[in-house]
């Protein structure tokens, strides 16, 4: 089931009324880069290597950003706490995707907490004003989980 509005803004410091949707929480862009470099992904997480970020705007200090098309890395203003028995799921707010954008996201643990990090892809320019709100979380309860998110994004 998902978790009403009511219940999920609990998982949250200072969120604005118009953040809290009917059943999920509007995200606000926080900072956002560009990537240099090379990735590496493998089985162990020993050879792991995350490309450099190349910080291009900040939603304390810059007012807009215009993006040309292409892959960015958005770091949301939205610290959430997630309960050691739910777990979250983020999706682009309908009104990005009506602009030519769209995030790719991931799942959100039991007991994650930080500011979650999403790609954005720009397929057409998009102007992206401070704090815009881009993406939506809503969360699930969890039956039986496996323990807590204890990784390397924890409290990031
Ligand atoms: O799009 C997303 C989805 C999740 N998260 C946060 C919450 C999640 O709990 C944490 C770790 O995500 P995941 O388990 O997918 O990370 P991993 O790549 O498997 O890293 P680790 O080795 O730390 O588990 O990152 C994001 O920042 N972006």
């Amino acid at each position: 089931m998902i978790m009403g509005a009511n219940i999920s803004k609990e998982f949250f410091e200072n969120l604005d009324e118009k953040q809290v949707q009917q059943c999920g929480i509007d995200l606000k862009v926080g900072t956002i880069s560009k990537l240099n470099g090379t990735g590496c992904i493998d089985y162990s997480n020993n050879d792991r290597v995350l490309p450099e970020y190349v910080e291009i705007f900040d939603s304390e200090k810059d007012e807009y950003i215009d993006l040309e098309p292409g892959v960015y890395i958005v770091k949301v203003a939205d610290k959430m706490s997630i309960p050691e028995d739910m777990a979250g799921f983020a999706y682009p707010r309908s009104t990005l995707i009506r602009m030519g954008a769209t995030l790719y996201t991931a799942v959100h643990d039991p007991g994650y907490i930080g500011y979650p990090a999403y790609a954005l892809h720009v397929i057409n320019p998009l102007r992206i004003k401070k704090y815009a709100r881009i993406a939506q979380v809503v969360f699930v309860a969890t039956k039986d989980s496996n323990g807590t998110y204890e990784g390397i994004y924890k409290n990031k």
